[in-house]
């Protein structure tokens, strides 16, 4: 036999009833053995326990941000960037390390419970049964307290998202916030929110620690009763003193671990309304689905464009209708002016070609097709060509801000289409030319350059609707003129539905249509309008005579 080493293994007692301790000579080589299988199963169990952590984390990432990808623009309308991001982070984050806290943690005090439970039936199963008839009132007075935290916990989580929302807004507009010198009330703003969030979190500290501190009492005082029960026991010879202290032993381990368990209690609330903030969006479905019906062959698609007694209020809106009976019929490759005040729906009339939004009554056709009846993907991908006053470039390349939307597209393709919009010739008198970087949200181009990527962006996908919504309103003078250019080009053979606001641009429409209120009030060419001089003889006598108008 080789060195050994002693290690207690159990109290005895003798026959007199006094105690001893039973010891056993383990072998050095098998106590090393046992350590090694040990350190190898902690590796393996934080390991795992990260693995799928991570693991799980990452699919709810990707369910989250796809169903948000997904999600009408009306959700978008209603719900905050701030908001929207900080369930894609602070949340899965929070969800993920409370389930490893969890998951760590209640399986030791888990095992440990039913390890030292079936002990203690095995010593005394009366004084077993006496420990236990004090756990259904712990079960309800934690279920009260659990829901009481959840409440709190939902608000503070609520909060921490508005918060986030209020930095996401003034960080994303900081040149509006410093050219208004607007910094110290952005500041208040945001102070005042996340005063309020840590408010909120300062209560469910409160609360998880009276929560707490209420186990550890009702946990001393089990230790108390069995003490007392235990006396009982012991002095009319119902139980030994052995059995006693190992009782004791066991009935310790089991307040320990039921102590580890309130303390998870914290973490398993955070966890859950958490979890429950990231499925309220993944099983959010859209109204309007990506994708799933007809798709027009590219070489039949005439672009004739229908809207028939169409009724539209925006869904965060619903009581302010926007279009009523609306009605027009736009030829295949003509090009429709829409003018009008601001606020009389000219926009709503691209969206819904866009299906942004559904209409509430009435139908829009493209070629006779209901385009609810079209693959919407089809439709934004190849139907339509869609160019707006603010044009949203990603930051990278400009090559691959073009290529947006078509990424089979060659570099050739890429280099047309930015001729196309008169876009190439500024393009290369960059140093690194198509591979400029523009910045984040294209801030380092002028208005003019990004409006023209912009079309070549649109023209690159060869749309036969093209729907230029204000697309030079932005613009100064002499940008205006040279993207107004690119645009005359990028009409040729499409369907061109034009909003404009400076009326001098649209004076070459097939057809310009007056809108008033939601309803066509004029039709007709620039010279039959002007001889009416109705609406729109008005709107272009306020915009040469009235400065601004
Ligand atoms: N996303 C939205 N949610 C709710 N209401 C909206 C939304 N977008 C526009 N509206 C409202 O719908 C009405 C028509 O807006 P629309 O943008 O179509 O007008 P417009 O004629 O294009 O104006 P402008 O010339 O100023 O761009 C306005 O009263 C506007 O407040």
């Amino acid at each position: 036999m080789g060195s050994g080493i002693n290690v207690i293994t159990r109290f005895s007692q003798t026959k007199d009833g006094e105690l001893f301790m039973e010891e056993m000579k383990i072998p050095a080589l098998k106590l090393l053995g046992m350590y090694l299988a040990q350190s190898a199963c902690t590796f393996f169990y934080i390991f795992m326990l990260s693995h799928i952590g991570e693991r799980i984390a990452y699919e709810m990432r990707k369910d989250l941000f796809s169903a948000i990808a997904q999600q009408d623009i009306a959700f978008f309308d209603i719900q905050r960037t701030g908001e929207i991001i900080n369930r894609l982070t602070a949340d899965i984050q929070d969800f993920k390390s409370s389930f490893k806290q969890t998951v760590s943690g209640g399986l030791r005090a888990a095992t440990q419970i039913i390890g030292c439970s079936v002990s203690l039936v095995l010593i005394s199963p009366q004084m077993t049964l006496f420990t236990l008839l004090c756990v259904p009132s712990v079960i309800v007075v934690g279920t009260i307290f659990g829901a009481v935290l959840r409440k709190t916990s939902r608000r503070a989580q609520a909060q921490i998202e508005k918060t986030t929302a209020v930095a996401d807004e003034a960080v994303a507009n900081i040149r509006t916030v410093r050219a208004f010198a607007m910094e110290d009330q952005e500041r208040e703003l945001f102070d005042t929110e996340a005063e309020l969030s840590m408010e909120y979190y300062q209560k469910l500290g409160f609360g998880i620690g009276m929560f707490q501190a209420g186990t550890n009492l009702f946990l001393n005082g089990m230790v108390l009763s069995t003490l007392y029960m235990g006396g009982y026991l012991l002095s009319t010879d119902q139980l030994s003193a052995g059995d006693m202290m190992a009782f004791l032993m066991a009935t310790q381990t089991i307040q320990r671990s039921l102590a580890q368990i309130s303390l998870l209690f914290g973490a398993v609330m955070r966890g859950s309304t958490a979890g429950a903030r990231v499925f309220e969006y993944i099983n959010l479905k859209p109204v309007v689905p990506l994708r799933g019906g007809t798709i027009i062959p590219y070489h039949s698609l005439k672009g004739e464009i229908e809207f028939k007694n169409v009724n539209f209020a925006y869904p965060s809106r619903p009581e302010h209708i926007v279009l009523k009976n609306f009605n027009l019929k736009v030829p295949p490759g003509k090009t429709i002016a829409i003018v009008g005040a601001s606020g009389n729906g000219k926009s709503t009339v691209v969206a819904l070609i866009e299906r942004f939004y559904d209409v509430n009554d009435g139908v829009i056709t493209i070629d006779g097709t209901d385009i609810r009846n079209l693959d919407p993907t089809w439709l934004r991908q190849r139907a339509l060509g869609l160019i707006s006053q603010e044009p949203i470039l990603f930051g990278t390349t400009i090559m691959e801000n073009i290529r947006y939307g078509k990424p089979e597209a060659s570099d050739l393709a890429v280099r047309e289409a930015a001729k196309l919009a008169n876009a190439d010739e500024f393009i290369n008198t960059f140093p690194r030319g198509y591979d400029t970087m523009v910045g984040e949200r294209g801030a380092t181009l002028s208005g003019g350059q990004k409006q023209r990527i912009a079309i070549a962006r649109a023209l690159l996908k060869n749309p036969s609707i093209l729907l230029l919504d204000e697309a030079t309103s932005a613009l100064d003078a002499e940008s205006e003129k040279i993207v107004q250019s690119a645009l005359e080009q990028a009409r040729k053979g499409r369907t061109v539905i034009v909003i404009a606001h400076r009326l001098s641009t649209i004076q070459n429409a097939d057809l310009i249509v007056v809108l008033h209120k939601g309803q066509i009030v004029e039709m007709g060419t620039h010279e039959s309008l002007q001889q009416q001089k109705g609406y729109y003889w008005t709107l272009t006598y306020q915009q040469q005579h009235i400065p601004g108008g």
